[in-house]
């Protein structure tokens, strides 16, 4: 069970960016991000789903502080985050970590599994350094992957084992939420289940909060206590899982609820 207080809100979040391309066929800004609404509770997934170019990574990044929203705020455990001094965006950082589609572009390919999951215990100045080999020694059980592991790249293991040494850094800090940005789609299908059933099982085990964002609403449905869909910026429509996939109100849900179901 969710507790009842969100841990961290996202109000009425605009994000507009400069567009990529010239102007003479494209409008030079794209408002990614057009007023959302969102709270997240410990114990508890959310999934948010739409087609690609919705906004839901730019989403993603708005609530773990890599992208400034051009309107709106962002509350975490009842305070503003934007208004806050470098002190308290630290412990925000701390609190709400991502987790990224790619853990082969995610993670320093020249450092080993042991540093990789050290750093961030070492930038943040947690414990002493006995406490911190035994941080990433627990990291390593808590994600299910031997020992062993420590002492070897992340081109090393297996897409699935390298994906694990992502959450296991994304869980250093001991957060209070994670956002995974699509964290199956790179993945090979015979793994993302076993992923899936993982982060899962974290969420509860630690009373996380879990942002879980994918394009395919099946792989969501799996996971996710409640759903938000999105459609050009903009929650269309949200609900607990059964409400959506069951009555869902709005044309968009319908047509991805329509879309022919992919494997995990
Ligand atoms: N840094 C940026 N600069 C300019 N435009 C951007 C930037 N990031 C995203 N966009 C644009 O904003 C819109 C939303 O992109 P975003 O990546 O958030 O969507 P998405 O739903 O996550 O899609 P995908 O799954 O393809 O990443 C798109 O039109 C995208 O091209």
């Amino acid at each position: 069970m969710s507790d009842d207080a969100p841990v961290l809100e996202l109000k009425d979040v605009h994000v507009v960016h400069k567009a990529r391309t010239g102007k003479l066929f494209r409008p030079d800004r794209v408002h990614a991000v057009a007023g959302v609404d969102m709270a997240v509770r410990r114990g508890e997934t959310i999934g948010i789903v739409g087609e690609s170019g919705c906004g839901k990574s730019t989403l993603a990044k708005v609530m773990v502080g890599l992208q400034a929203p051009t309107s709106g705020d962002v509350v975490f455990d009842g305070r503003s985050v934007l208004k806050r001094n470098a002190r308290t965006r630290k412990e925000f950082g701390r609190a709400i970590s991502i987790v990224f589609q790619d853990p082969s572009t995610a993670l320093n390919g020249r450092m080993l599994v042991r540093d990789i999951l050290r750093d961030p215990l070492d930038v943040h100045q947690i414990g002493s350094p006995r406490d911190r080999e035994r941080r990433v020694s627990e990291l390593l059980d808590l994600v299910g992957l031997p020992q062993s592991a420590l002492d070897v790249l992340p081109s090393q293991v297996s897409g699935g084992q390298r994906q694990r040494v992502a959450i296991a850094r994304a869980l250093a800090l001991d957060p209070d939420v994670i956002v995974a940005d699509e964290p199956t789609s790179a993945l090979d299908v015979s793994v993302r289940a076993q992923v899936l059933n993982l982060l899962t099982d974290l969420k509860a085990r630690l009373n996380l909060g879990l942002v879980f964002i994918s394009h395919d609403i099946q792989t969501v449905r799996y996971v996710s206590d409640r759903i938000a869909v999105m459609y050009f910026g903009k929650v269309v429509e949200e609900g607990t899982a059964e409400e959506v996939f069951d009555r869902p109100t709005n044309d968009y849900t319908r047509t991805l609820l329509g879309a022919a179901p992919t494997l995990l």
